[in-house]
């Protein structure tokens, strides 16, 4: 019998959610477009046309949402709010209908007990402002650092756990160089800038923040470790261009004030030489770090792979994730350890941690049963712990996802949730790994 194992006492256990996944009514009471909304209109851009029009209701059904969260016991929530509902331009007028809706989300959540952790920005940019560059245009660091302002002076004390952005890498290498993801663009030119803006724009909004702000505030990243299929040096050095890419991308500039030399491998003559003072604006001080996991890649060479010369070497038990993503606590051990290895002892979030199974239709118990997600939570949480015997200052998780939502350009059906939701007629259903992940909370995961 394995000895019951205990986390910090106030371990922060909650899940997350972003605004265009589970919200719906994305124009509503004077809400702007998004890059999502556009790119939903675009036929072929989102399995099945799927679109975030209604999306889970939350809009609408906030309120039950939040009493589901209690229901479960969860100490928090993560959600983003959409930028393009507080400035429908995406500069300029405030709309204090989408003020509102947040006001009321917030609120509700404090009257149960429920800490709100926001997120200022997860992938929704305001149509308006890709209408003039968006994350190309280096004037989008003061359009970011404004919405921030707006919200900062509306909620913080309320909100006390602030993050600018969500997984930068993602708006980027989905957005700007493969193209899966809004806008939709496949530049190798583009790319880069918009991920440097992305950055410019996090520190712009931090420095705002330490102005006005009283709180936590943090940056939200996706950290997927990097392994070597073989002991080959070309097998090596792929490794290396992939962690470069994927995670140091941010990291180091955000905590060593520089990129990692190998971006300019990668991207070669579409790698500009950023100004110096840059890397002031982006290297503000931290409270906390947020960091996604979901598996590991084993990497290989791959000449003919743009623009990386990396290809993953598909491993076995894996999620029903498109690309067949690993199921690899290990990984997150690892994630972990290492980011306190090379950045030193900043609190640490794992603001999301989920995956995404077939789940059988409701039982003729009525019960929706989900034994490989029950599976896969178990053990990253076990690997959440060994991070904390290694000496992580680990703080919280944040379970990807409360709702099955919009998976973006995958559409439903990758159900990431821990409670079902029925799209036709919105009811939800708590898994089984809801009702476990109740007990973990209950029990500061002495149940495991
Ligand atoms: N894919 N996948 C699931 C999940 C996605 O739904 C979130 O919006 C992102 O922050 C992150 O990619 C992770």
């Amino acid at each position: 019998m394995s000895k019951p194992i205990h986390f910090p006492p106030d371990f922060l256990w909650g899940s997350a959610t972003s605004a265009y996944q589970i919200e719906g009514a994305p124009l509503a009471d004077g809400a702007g477009h998004s890059i999502w909304t556009r790119f939903a209109a675009t036929p072929g851009k989102i399995a099945n046309g799927d679109t975030g029009d209604i999306a889970c209701d939350h809009y609408h059904r906030w309120r039950e949402d939040v009493a589901l969260m209690r229901s479960l016991g969860l100490k928090a929530y993560r959600f983003s709010v959409s930028w393009s509902r507080i400035l429908p331009q995406g500069t300029g007028a405030v709309n204090e209908a989408g003020i509102a809706f947040y006001e009321k989300l917030i609120d509700e959540l404090l009257a149960n007990g429920i800490e709100p952790m926001l997120t200022l920005y997860h992938w929704d940019l305001p149509a308006a402002l890709d209408d003039r560059g968006g994350w190309l245009n280096p004037a989008i660091a003061d359009w970011f650092a404004d919405y921030a302002r707006v919200l900062f002076e509306r909620f913080d004390g309320r909100v006390c756990f602030w993050t600018t952005l969500n997984e930068p890498w993602v708006v980027t290498d989905g957005g700007y160089l493969h193209g899966p993801l809004a806008p939709g663009h496949r530049n190798l030119y583009e790319a880069p800038i918009a991920s440097h803006n992305l950055l410019r724009a996090h520190g712009a909004a931090v420095k705002v923040y330490r102005e006005i702000g009283k709180h936590r505030i943090g940056l939200v990243v996706n950290i997927e470790p990097k392994y070597p299929a073989s002991d080959e040096p070309q097998d090596i050095a792929a490794t290396r261009r992939a962690d470069a890419y994927m995670n140091r991308q941010y990291l180091d500039p955000v905590f060593h004030g520089h990129y990692p030399a190998e971006l300019k491998e990668i991207f070669g003559a579409a790698w500009p030489d950023w100004p110096r003072e840059d890397f002031d604006l982006i290297g503000q001080k931290l409270d906390y770090i947020g960091i996604n996991y979901y598996t590991r890649s084993v990497c290989r060479h791959e000449e003919t792979n743009w623009p990386l010369k990396v290809a993953a070497v598909r491993q076995t038990q894996s999620t029903h994730m498109e690309t067949g993503w690993e199921v690899f606590p290990q990984g997150l051990t690892d994630t972990l350890v290492e980011f306190r290895r090379r950045y030193g002892d900043l609190p640490v979030y794992v603001m999301e941690n989920g995956s995404t199974f077939y789940d059988p239709p409701n039982a003729e118990d009525g019960q929706m049963h989900d034994p490989l997600r029950v599976d896969c939570l178990k053990k990253n949480l076990h690997a959440l712990h060994a991070a904390i015997e290694q000496g992580v200052d680990l703080r919280g998780y944040m379970v990807w996802s409360l709702l099955d939502n919009l998976e973006w350009s995958l559409g439903f059906a990758k159900r990431f949730g821990i409670v079902h939701v029925n799209f036709e007629t919105q009811q939800r259903t708590p898994k089984d790994s809801a009702l476990l992940y109740a007990q973990v909370v209950a029990s500061n995961g002495a149940c495991l």
